[in-house]
C-alpha cells in the first residue's frame, strides 16, 4: 500500500485531467456532442494520434475562466487527499485561444484552482506552460513568448508537449530560448513516441533540466549513459505508456533499469482519466507491478521534489516536509 506515502507530481496535463463526468456536464452546459470521443463514461481513442485528437475535444468543452478555476482545484484537491505535497500542471495558453477565452482568462482561471486548492488543502502547485507541437513551430514560440511575457510567480516552466512524430526538435529550439533567458524551468516531451534520436536532439538543443517520458531512452545505453550522468530528470508516467503502448506491459517498462542506471526519475499520471488511472494507482504500480519498496518510491518522489521548478525557499520547505514524514 503507498497510500501512507507523502507524494508529488511534476507532469500533468490539466484538461488530461478532467474525468469523464465533469466532461460529460461540460458538453451539456455546451449542447455540444461528445460520441466521437467519449462513450460509457471513457474517453475513447485508439493510438497516439487518436489520443491528441480526443485531448483537444475535450480542451474545447472548458470555455470560461470558472470552468479552468473548478477544473483545477478539483484535481489538486484529489491529489492532496492522496498526500499529495506538491504538483505542478502542465497548461497550454493555446487551448484557451482556441476556444476564444483568451490566454490570459484561461492562466487566470487555473491560477484560481491553485489559490483554492492551496488555502483547502494546503497542496502547493506551479504551472508549467507548454506549446502544443502538432499546432506547428510558430504556435510554439507564441506559448514560450506569453509564458515569459506573463511574469506570473507560478508560471515557473516551459515545455513541449503533443504530436513529438511532427518535425525535429531544432525547429522548436527557439521557443526554448526565449523561455530559458526569461529564467523559466525548461522541460520537453521526448523519447515518449519517437526513440533514443528525439531525446538526444532535446539535449543537444535544449538542455533542459528534465524530459517528460523520455522512456525510450533505454533503447540506447550510451544515451542511458549520459542521462544518468547529466541528471537530467525523467518524467515517467508509466500508466500512460502502458495505455499508450509505448511498451507492452508493466514487466517490460524501464522505469526500474533507468533508476539502476543512475537515471533520476520520478512517477506521473499525465493525462489519467484517458489513461484509465491517478497518481495514487501510479505509486501502487511502482510498489505492487514494479516491486519497489517504500524507500525506493520515497527516492523517486525526492527526485520530483527536488527538480521542482519552484522558488529556493518553498523548495526547501517541502523537502524538510517530506524528510521529516518519510
Ligand atoms: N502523453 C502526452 N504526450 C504528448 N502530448 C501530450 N499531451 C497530453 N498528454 C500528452
Ligand atoms: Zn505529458
Amino acid at each position: 500500500m503507498t497510500q501512507h506515502l507523502l507524494k508529488a507530481e511534476i507532469h500533468c496535463h490539466i484538461e488530461g485531467a478532467a474525468p469523464p463526468s465533469v466532461t460529460e456536464k461540460q458538453a451539456r452546459k455546451y449542447g455540444v456532442d461528445t460520441s466521437a470521443f467519449l462513450q460509457d463514461g471513457a474517453y475513447q481513442w485508439r493510438d497516439f494520434s487518436e489520443f491528441l485528437v480526443a485531448y483537444d475535444a475535450v480542451a474545447a468543452l472548458f470555455r470560461t475562466e470558472e470552468d479552468y478555476a473548478l477544473l483545477t482545484e478539483a484535481y489538486l484537491s484529489e491529489l492532496a487527499a492522496i498526500n499529495t505535497i506538491y504538483s505542478e500542471i502542465i497548461v497550454s495558453p493555446d487551448h484557451g485561444d482556441r476556444i476564444g477565452l483568451g490566454a490570459d482568462a484561461y492562466l487566470a482561471g487555473i491560477c484560481d484552482g491553485i489559490l483554492a486548492a492551496k488555502e483547502k488543502t494546503g497542496i502547493e502547485a506551479r504551472i508549467i506552460v507548454t506549446g502544443e507541437r502538432h499546432f506547428g513551430p510558430e504556435r510554439v514560440i507564441s506559448a514560450a513568448e506569453y509564458a515569459a511575457r506573463a511574469k506570473n510567480p507560478l508560471v515557473t516552466g516551459f515545455n513541449m508537449a503533443g504530436e513529438e512524430r511532427m518535425g525535429r526538435v531544432a525547429d522548436y529550439a527557439r521557443a526554448f530560448d526565449i523561455a530559458r533567458d526569461a529564467g523559466l524551468g525548461l522541460t520537453i516531451h521526448a523519447g515518449e513516441v519517437c526513440g533514443p534520436f528525439s531525446v538526444t536532439d532535446a539535449l543537444d538543443l535544449v538542455k533542459p533540466a528534465r524530459i517528460g517520458h523520455g522512456v525510450r531512452a533505454i533503447e540506447d545505453e550510451a544515451l542511458v549513459a549520459r542521462l544518468a550522468e547529466l541528471g537530467t530528470v525523467l518524467e515517467v508516467c508509466p500508466g500512460s505508456n502502458i495505455a499508450l503502448g509505448v511498451f507492452a506491459d508493466f514487466d517490460s517498462h524501464p522505469l526500474k533499469r533507468l533508476k539502476a542506471a543512475g537515471v533520476k526519475v520520478c512517477i506521473n499520471s499525465d493525462d489519467p482519466p484517458f489513461f484509465a488511472t491517478s497518481l495514487a494507482r501510479e505509486y501502487e504500480i511502482a510498489a505492487q507491478a514494479m516491486g519497489m519498496s517504500d524507500a525506493e518510491i520515497n527516492q523517486m518522489t525526492r527526485t520530483a521534489l527536488e527538480a521542482a521548478f519552484v522558488d529556493d525557499g518553498t523548495k526547501a520547505g517541502l523537502l524538510q516536509r517530506f524528510d521529516a514524514q518519510s
